[in-house]
């Protein structure tokens, strides 16, 4: 029975999730170039209900962390919340030059281009710790093997990855499941 009732629990916050986001997320033909269809969910987090509906359901997905890493641009808007309501801590995995030395960088390609990512190299404790990855979208899982990579190089344990849209058509969910060597467990919202 209680197990039940934890289930549904569960269930309602993905529920909710995702009606919010199939009310506000916005497709945008042709960006960031020719031929992408680009999810914006920018308006789901913008939305009254929107941000606290992710978040608790991405929560849940995420509860066994000790640390949660937020993806530079949305997923610290995500991260942040997401941390908050767990009451963990949270780090910024941010695009290549923005961080002060010393930092560790993995380069990456991605749907429509190619980019660095970076992590501080002092200063937060990652040996040994539970970390949750938390991003927007998985596309062709680019972003997300560079940042599991990254927190590989720096002794952090990624138990979960949790996106709110993991898109179809892309080998992201394959790719990441090959670099956490099966101890990684990837998380969706919806798929789009
Ligand atoms: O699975 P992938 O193919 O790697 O794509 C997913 C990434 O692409 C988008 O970010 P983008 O790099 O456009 O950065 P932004 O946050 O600066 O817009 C998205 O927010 C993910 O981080
Ligand atoms: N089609 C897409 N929409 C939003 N974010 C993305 N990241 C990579 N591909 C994307």
């Amino acid at each position: 029975m209680t197990v039940e009732v934890a289930a549904n629990g569960v269930q309602d916050r993905l529920d909710r999730a995702r009606r919010s986001i199939d009310a506000h997320a916005r497709l945008v033909p042709d960006f960031p170039e020719p031929g992408v269809a680009f999810k914006d969910l920018t308006p789901v987090l913008a939305a009254p209900d929107g941000l606290r509906a992710v978040t608790a359901a991405l929560a849940d997905a995420c509860a066994g962390a000790e640390l949660i890493a937020g993806i530079d641009a949305r997923g610290f808007l995500l991260g942040g919340a997401i941390a908050h309501h767990l009451g963990i801590g949270v780090v910024a995995v941010r695009k290549g030059g923005k961080l002060p030395p010393p930092v560790i960088g993995v380069d990456y390609d991605l749907e429509y281009g190619s980019a660095r990512l970076e992590v501080p190299a002092c200063g937060i404790e990652f040996a040994g710790r539970r970390v949750a990855v938390v991003d927007d979208v998985l596309a062709t899982g680019g972003t997300l093997c560079a940042t599991l990579d990254l927190l590989k190089q720096v002794g952090a344990k990624v138990s979960d990855v949790a996106v709110v849209m993991e898109l179809s058509g892309f080998p992201g969910r394959a790719r990441l499941e090959a670099a956490g060597a099966g101890q990684v467990h990837v998380h969706n919202l919806c798929e789009g």
